[in-house]
């Protein structure tokens, strides 16, 4: 029986492990506790499949090491310690578990929101643990009436402001890539000036961790801001730049900070931690029980999924999530994969480049398309190539891959066409897909000729002259080579092409003969 390797970096919900231990073809192997250079070395080796959370890194040692895996199934949102461009290198698939800890970590804001306005933790630290008395020392603020600025509206930010807005706060809300009206719908402000955030009473971060929001707030930005502002940060740790953070609390520019996530985690020796206007948590934004419940099972599943190769559920680096293209692309994608197979067999020798036109409504897709026809163009000649890391093979072998979309299609419904230039010749074929689901090549090289995307092709091409259709038939024949399918086209040129469907393999006696005809100009031969 085939068995995966499914090995779990970090802690994961016991429902999902069981998942996996009951599984007969996953081998699984629990690594939470195991050191992470150890991790590395010894036991990613031997993974199809990895689950993550945010304490083991996937970065270049960690890829260099999986040189089993297929995917990696990042059990949570933020994938920000997952190098994506290098995974997909390798081919492997990045999956996260998108909304499953969404409420965990909408509620720990609320929970931070709450104790920064109240000092809570400080409070009850005097009570408990100083054993002190003293209810003057501890006045608060209120949520009600105050302006709290969200940055990020997806689904942690806006969730938050739903429940902001139910204490009665004025929300503002920064979103350059959302429709405004998600945010107006609910009767709250949308924003595209940052300085309307900087002006809140309160602020909230919920945006991914990429080039464009790393110190999304830095000292500029915290000088601008209402003294005795506080800022939240459940989302990622550097978002607010840690010195910024650090100055403005110290000053009290900054009245109160709750803070989820570090730059650096653990974070047990960071400054941060010697202030006494901060609330800290260490990373639990995920940590409910319902939350972990939701991720470890979805996860499991997925991984299990992925190590079968069934399914990449909320893959991040495929060329196109299959949930959501319309029904008719993908039988165009198959053929464009087709396609480039079929071309690459017919000049066997480097790709130079591979171009890929469309027409029609298949045009809007055409840069998936373009993967397809490279996987299928390099899949005799690059085992390793699938649709992950076609893009970076073709660009390491230096093949030039460029799509074009040519707009409305004039005969044809929908129209592709794929050139592949070889360091031999170019080869043009162009197809398209009938209502009846029939995939059809309606034109090669400038013949205009029909016949099916399948099967066991020659490409005969002549001199026009008579008779040549007899001696073909007759060296298939002698050759015991059985025609199913036989189309024909003639050029302006006196040329003339014909392509011959047949029921079994062609040797290369058989080809050698057709070749040998004094009419023949080439003899191709092609196995989809
Ligand atoms: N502390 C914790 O344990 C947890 C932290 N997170 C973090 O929270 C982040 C947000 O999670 P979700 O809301 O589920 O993601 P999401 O993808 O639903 O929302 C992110 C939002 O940020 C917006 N955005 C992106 N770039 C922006 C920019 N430059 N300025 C303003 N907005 C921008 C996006 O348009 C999107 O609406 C995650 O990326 C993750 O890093 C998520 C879960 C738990
Ligand atoms: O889902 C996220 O982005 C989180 O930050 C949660 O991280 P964790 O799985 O708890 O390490």
């Amino acid at each position: 029986m085939q068995k995966y390797t499914v090995v779990v970096c970090d802690h994961i919900h016991e429902a999902g492990l069981k998942m996996l231990q009951e599984d007969e073809n996953i081998n699984f192997i629990m690594a939470a506790d195991v050191d992470k250079k150890e991790l590395v070395e010894t036991i990613i080796p031997q993974a199809d499949v990895a689950i993550t959370r945010s304490s083991t890194d996937v970065d270049e040692f960690f890829i260099e090491h999986a040189t089993n895996m297929k995917a990696i199934v990042r059990a949570g949102v933020g994938v920000d310690n997952v190098n994506i461009p290098e995974c997909s290198k390798k081919g492997i698939i990045v999956m996260n578990v998108p909304t499953a800890n969404t409420i965990a970590a909408v509620e720990l804001t609320m929970t931070h929101m709450l104790s920064c306005m109240r000092m809570f933790p400080y409070s009850h630290d005097h009570l408990k643990n100083q054993r002190i008395w003293k209810r003057e020392k501890w006045y608060g603020y209120e949520l009600k009436g105050k302006k709290l600025g969200i940055i990020g509206f997806g689904n942690i930010g806006s969730r938050v402001a739903k429940r902001a807005k139910a204490f009665e706060m004025d929300i503002v809300a920064y979103d350059p890539y959302i429709n405004p009206s998600k945010v107006t719908d609910l009767e709250m402000t949308y924003t595209k000036n940052f300085d309307d955030i900087l002006a809140c009473d309160v602020i909230t971060i919920h945006t991914p961790k990429n080039q464009e929001t790393i110190n999304i707030i830095d000292k500029e930005e915290v000088a601008k801001m209402k003294d005795g502002v506080v800022l939240v940060n459940c989302a990622r740790g550097g978002l607010y730049n840690e010195d910024a953070l650090y100055d403005g609390l110290k000053s009290g520019k900054i009245r109160f900070a709750g803070i989820d996530v570090f730059v650096k985690e653990p974070a047990i020796n960071n400054k941060l931690l010697d202030l006494d206007n901060i609330v800290v948590s260490p990373h639990l934004g995920a940590n409910t029980y319902e939350s972990q419940y939701n991720i470890g099972t979805q996860a499991a599943g997925n991984a299990i999924a992925a190590a079968k190769g069934i399914a990449y559920p909320n893959a991040m680096n495929l060329p196109i999530d299959e949930s959501k293209i319309p029904p008719f692309v993908k039988p165009f994608l198959e053929m464009g994969q087709k396609i480039g197979f079929l071309e690459s067999q017919i000049n066997k020798s480097k790709i130079v480049s591979i171009k890929v036109k469309g027409q029609g409504d298949i045009a809007n897709y055409i840069d998936s398309l373009a993967t397809f026809v490279t996987v299928g163009a390099l899949s005799h000649s690059t085992e390793s190539i699938n649709y992950v890391n076609a893009d970076f093979v073709a660009k390491e072998k230096g093949i030039e891959v460029e799509s074009v979309n040519l707009g409305d299609s004039e005969v044809y419904k929908n129209l592709i066409t794929v050139k592949i230039t070889t360091n031999e010749g170019t080869t043009s074929v162009s197809a398209t897909i009938f209502e009846d689901g029939l995939q059809r090549i309606v034109a090669t090289d400038g013949f205009d000729i029909e016949f099916p995307v399948k099967g066991d092709i020659i490409f005969f091409k002549n001199s026009d002259v008579p008779g040549v259709i007899g001696s073909v038939g007759t060296i298939l024949a002698n050759n015991n080579v059985n025609i199913s399918d036989f189309s024909l086209a003639r050029n302006e040129q006196s040329e003339a092409l014909a392509v011959i469907l047949v029921d079994n393999a062609v040797n290369d006696t058989t080809l050698s003969e057709l070749a040998s005809l004094d009419a023949c100009i080439s003899v191709n031969y092609a196995r989809l």
